[in-house]
């Protein structure tokens, strides 16, 4: 397993992590070094542990032991998990909720990211109307307007359509380029393959596998992961 801290720019080193729930440990993490410089993808089984992963990357949980530091220091991070619930107002107003948190920023750089996600003809339509795709667009919308240095995105284009798909990933694609590092879940691995550079495999609460995307698919090296894959496969 590659585990060395050396070759990332900007990496996540988590020791001795546990986190139980009902006295049940789900994530069960002794040491890991996750790269940020790169979109890494986190995946594994149902249940596996990867939203608490991420929800635990985010500081939205905290572990019942261990530690979690990031190479760079303190940074700023934005979540976005399924079914984030809207407020009975406009699209617009609910993307603009982002200023509750910082107020400094801009009803310009609000409109921008509207259109940078492409829902300026529904900007004021109710948002709780909105389609899933839509809905999803504008959780990214309000990530963008965060201006973290990490976004971790929970099953991004579950439910979506394959255009809509397209048009998510791009926006993902387009958190990198303007700087910040991207960690996402995903059962889709035709997509994984397509946006990530690096994956983490998980499994029953514990780091598996991980390592970069294309030896990860051609040569999975734990019998876990080699599971995963084929059962994924023949679902596809
Ligand atoms: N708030 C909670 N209370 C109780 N158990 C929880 C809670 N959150 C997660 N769990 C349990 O922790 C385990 C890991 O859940 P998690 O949602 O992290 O898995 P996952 O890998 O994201 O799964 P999926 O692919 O189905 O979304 C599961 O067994 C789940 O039932």
């Amino acid at each position: 397993m590659v585990n060395s801290s050396v070759e990332f720019k900007r990496f996540i080193e988590l020791k001795e992590v546990i986190v139980k729930s009902d006295g049940r440990i789900i994530l069960n993490i002794p040491h890991a070094v996750i790269p940020a410089d790169r979109i890494c993808a986190c995946i594994g089984p149902n249940g596996a542990g990867k939203t608490t992963l991420l929800k635990l990357l985010d500081g939205l949980i905290k572990p019942d032991s261990g530690s979690i530091a990031y190479s760079t220091g303190p940074i700023k991070s934005a979540l976005v998990l399924h079914h984030t619930p809207m407020i009975k107002a406009s699209a617009r107003v609910n993307i603009a909720m982002v200023r509750d948190a910082d107020a400094s920023i801009s009803s310009t750089e609000i409109d921008a990211v509207i259109e940078q996600i492409g829902l300026r003809h529904l900007a004021n339509s109710p948002a709780h109307k909105l389609s899933a795709g839509e809905r999803q667009k504008l959780c990214l919308g309000r990530a963008i307007l965060q201006n973290p240095n990490l976004v971790l995105l929970d099953e991004p284009t579950a439910n979506l359509d394959p255009n809509t798909t397209e048009q998510v990933e791009e926006i993902i694609r387009q958190f990198k380029v303007q700087g910040s590092d991207v960690i996402f879940t995903s059962h889709q691995l035709a997509q994984v393959q397509r946006l990530a550079e690096y994956i983490v495999f998980i499994d029953h609460g514990e780091i598996k596998e991980k390592g970069p995307v294309g030896p990860f698919f051609s040569d999975p090296q734990t019998q876990a992961a080699q599971r995963y894959l084929h059962q994924e496969l023949l679902a596809d």
